[in-house]
């Protein structure tokens, strides 16, 4: 594939990095976006800035997904990768392409699946994609598509019967009519049913498989989890946290907790300092532990136990969850 421009690679000032092939089919650098600057009543109007200067890229058959509390600025950010709109500055490349001035020479070579995808109601599945096939150069047949997103079984009913998780997957199929080697999926499985959403999570691993480079927003964390070769977290226009979805977690503490056992006090444990503890809270009888040495913090305090001769009920020792990384940051930077 001609990407068109040169790897710029390495590691943006928000620590993003490509994982992939040396191909950079994506690269935003120091991009902005502000509404209510432009327009006849741009001066007397008030601007926002929903995107504050991010600087990321996607390389070829990688699976980027944006994470972010509501308003954070995903959906700001992908408008401008998807050429919607233009940055109020920085630079954004697609394909090699600048994506809003070339909208041309990218639009045929990527898939959007838009939150709301705004069907005809009165049209059945398989004429909304005919329709939508004759705009497209190169579509997949019909029917590929509607089996691609299991919907071979409701080709002809309309769309005003379809339930929104059947809605959801009809934006995919239209999303991929084209064969996109770029596919941005916008909260792709709001709605679906846990086994739907099962099963979009395989199709989209098989995408990402064959080679589509993928582009994701979500608010289920578990999704980036599941399908994500690196993320970004954003919050209030910027990328908070970015990386492999392991390296996210890594830079937040593991928990351990139990219940203290009647007659014993915290200062009956063992030093907790010694035991790689970084904080602690207690509310009535239950002990939270933080710690980055889970195994040697979970040791401490079961050797203890043991030579104590004590149970430790309602024992939980985990590591950071993507979840508990999210939460964090979003509450570290409201303080901030
Ligand atoms: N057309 C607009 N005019 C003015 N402000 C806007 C416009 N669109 C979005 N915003 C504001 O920009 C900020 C970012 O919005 P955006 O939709 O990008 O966030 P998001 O992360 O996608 O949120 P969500 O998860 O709720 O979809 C929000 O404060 C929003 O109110």
């Amino acid at each position: 594939m001609n990407i068109g421009e040169k790897d710029i690679g390495g590691t943006g000032p928000s620590g993003t990095r490509t994982a992939g092939t040396g191909c950079n089919v994506i690269d935003a650098t120091g991009l902005r976006r502000s509404y209510g600057t432009t327009g006849r009543r741009a001066k007397s109007q008030k601007s926002f800035e929903a995107v504050r200067g991010i600087d990321f890229s996607v390389g070829q058959g990688e699976l980027f997904a944006l994470l972010g509390t509501n308003g954070a600025g995903k959906t700001s950010t992908v408008e401008l990768l998807e050429g919607l709109a233009a940055p109020s500055a920085g630079r954004v490349r697609v394909l090699g392409h600048d994506p809003f001035t070339e909208r041309r020479k990218v639009r045929p070579r990527i898939g959007v699946m838009l939150q709301e995808g705004g069907f005809p109601t009165e049209l059945t599945p398989a004429e909304t994609l005919r329709m939508w096939a004759g705009c497209t150069s190169g579509a997949r047949p019909v029917d590929e598509a509607l089996s691609s997103v299991g919907l071979m079984r409701r080709r002809d009913v309309r769309v005003k019967q379809l339930s929104g998780g059947e809605r959801r997957r009809l934006d995919l199929a239209l999303a991929l009519l084209g064969r996109p080697e770029v596919l941005f999926l916008d909260e792709p499985t709001t709605g679906l049913d846990t086994e739907a959403r099962h099963e979009t999570w395989k199709l989209v691993r098989e995408l990402r498989d064959s080679g589509t480079t993928i582009v994701l927003t979500t608010h289920y964390l578990e999704e980036a989890e599941e399908l994500a070769d690196r993320l970004a977290i954003m919050h209030n226009g910027q990328i908070a946290a970015a990386g492999q979805v392991m390296d996210v977690v890594a830079a937040h503490p593991s928990h351990i907790s139990f219940e203290l056992p009647a007659g014993f006090h915290l200062g009956d444990l063992p030093a907790l300092e010694g035991l790689g503890v970084t904080g602690h809270d207690i509310a009535g009888r239950t002990v939270r532990l933080r710690t980055d040495e889970l195994q040697r913090t979970a040791t401490g305090v079961l050797v203890w136990a043991r030579d104590k001769g004590i149970e430790l009920r309602g024992l939980d020792v985990r590591s950071a969850s993507l979840e508990e990384a999210f939460l964090e940051i979003a509450k570290g930077l409201e303080k901030a």
